[in-house]
């Protein structure tokens, strides 16, 4: 049975609200207008306000490169009657340059008021210093799902034989886990206070070194795990998926990610009138077309092994935050690396969107205009089917897809493959442009 609440269907008629949103330190372009949702539904006008953040590292190669992208697949698709207002805003070190903050609010209210935008990766130091900004960003705008779609492009290089078996998606969670950065740093007052209480009221006796232990704590809810649940089951009814697999490490970790299964199936069975499969726990959630999808489970390192083993038993993927960020590195190795992965980060209920590459700022190549545009590119293809834009995006990955097959690539895959031309971060977007329709 069928939800109605989501994936947000989109309406490129309405007319756009007039009143304007008020900044610190951006002037909004006057030129364009706003998306928004209401009665469910995302409108979209013809020449949308957009922000992005360029990001850090790579982020200003590639995002120079995928922005000629995504205005040559819209004009190509729509022949000037549509437009991305682009409008910039800060976070990480050119936020620092501009407003001498890593995230100034200006950026989290242009965000939430434009409601769909777009980034490049932001840099987060190991071991002290900020938090990480991305992390920021969906906890802040409450971006709860972290979407990422993983699939194989004819010709891209890859470690497995059969890399187009790869075709999953990824629902990470995206609020919650480790990444709530409740922490407490050995030696600390605070480590100590809660080590005392954690031994001596809590009677917790398997601390090993009690003296030297640094303490991290996992918040997860039943609210934010059915809420990530339902917007992978919506996806999977929307899109014609046929399973929908919960991956957790419940045997060790009872009542967090235990409890995330428990909750899972809870939800397939409370808001989709799932049945058990074979005496369950797997449960059959028969949708108002007459298709099956499938809810199951499996145990997070045995899912490591299965993406590599058997990866066309898996279709879409609900999971916690740490999980989902492991899980979507190793998906994305098989099918030719994080260079070409994408994502999005979005909040099914108010529709607000923040799509953005799965990589980081890659220090090492940064400004050396090398590294591989196709993430944040694919990540714009996204937010262009959430618009509902489908021509342009179809454009884009015609594009891609051609330029590949035609072995003009960054150094990423040309290393693995024969007879390629090695492209910068640059000239692969233009190929990608000369290669549309
Ligand atoms: N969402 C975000 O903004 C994210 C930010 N980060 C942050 O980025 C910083 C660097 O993290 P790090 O762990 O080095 O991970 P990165 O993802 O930045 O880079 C790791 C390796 O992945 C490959 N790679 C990354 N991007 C591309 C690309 N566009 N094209 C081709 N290959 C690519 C490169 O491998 P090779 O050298 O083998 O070619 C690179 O050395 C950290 O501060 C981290 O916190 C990390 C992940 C996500
Ligand atoms: O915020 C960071 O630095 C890391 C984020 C990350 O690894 C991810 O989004 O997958
Ligand atoms: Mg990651």
């Amino acid at each position: 049975m069928a939800r109605t609440d989501s994936p947000i269907p989109t309406d490129c008629t309405r007319k756009p609200m007039s009143t304007t949103p008020s900044f610190d330190q951006i002037t909004p372009p006057t030129d364009g207008a706003r998306i928004r949702k209401d009665d469910d539904a995302l409108h979209v006008p013809d020449r949308p306000i957009i922000p992005f953040i360029e990001g850090d590292g790579i982020g200003p190669d590639i995002w120079a490169a995928a922005q000629n992208v995504f205005d040559s697949a819209v004009h190509h698709a729509y022949d000037g009657d549509r437009e991305i207002v682009w409008m910039e805003v800060f976070a990480g070190g050119k936020a620092q340059d501009e407003y001498n903050e890593w995230l100034p609010q200006d950026t989290l209210t242009a965000i939430e008021e434009y409601l769909v935008a777009i980034k490049g990766p932001l840099t987060t130091p190991v071991g002290g210093g900020i938090r990480s900004l991305n992390v920021a960003l969906r906890q802040q705008l409450d971006l709860f799902a972290c979407v990422r779609p993983v699939r194989h492009f004819e010709g891209v290089p890859s470690p497995v034989s059969e890399p187009e078996l790869v075709d999953m998606t990824i629902f990470r969670e995206n609020s919650e886990d480790i990444y709530a950065g409740i922490e407490y740093r050995e030696g600390s007052p605070e480590n100590e206070k809660i080590k005392r209480f954690l031994i001596d009221e809590m009677g917790a006796d398997t601390i090993r070194f009690p003296d030297s232990t640094a303490i991290g704590v996992k918040p997860i809810s039943e609210e934010g795990t059915k809420r990530l649940v339902r917007s992978a089951i919506d996806y999977a009814i929307e899109r014609g998926h046929d399973s929908v697999t919960l991956v957790h490490k419940g045997n060790i970790m009872k009542f967090t990610e235990g409890a995330f299964r428990d909750w899972g199936y809870e939800v397939a069975k409370e808001d989709y009138d799932a049945e058990d499969l074979d005496g369950g726990p797997w449960q059959v959630i028969t949708t108002d077309d007459g298709r099956e999808i499938i809810v199951k489970d499996v145990i997070a390192d045995a899912m490591l092994q299965q993406i590599l083993t058997r990866p066309n038993e898996y279709d879409l993927i609900a999971t916690m935050n740490l999980n989902g960020d492991y899980i979507s590195d190793a998906l994305a190795a098989q099918v030719g690396g994080i260079g070409i992965a994408p994502g999005a980060n979005i909040n099914y209920n108010t529709g607000l969107a923040l799509f953005e590459a799965t990589h980081g700022t890659a220090p090492k190549y940064a400004g050396m205009d090398k590294v591989n545009p196709s993430s944040v590119i694919l990540s714009g293809e996204m937010m262009f089917r959430y618009m509902g834009w489908d021509k342009a995006a179809d454009l884009i990955i015609e594009g891609l897809e051609t330029t590949i097959k035609q072995k003009r690539v960054t150094y990423d895959f040309e290393r693995n493959m024969e007879n390629a031309t090695l492209l910068k971060c640059s000239e692969f977007g233009e190929a990608i442009v000369e290669n549309m329709g």
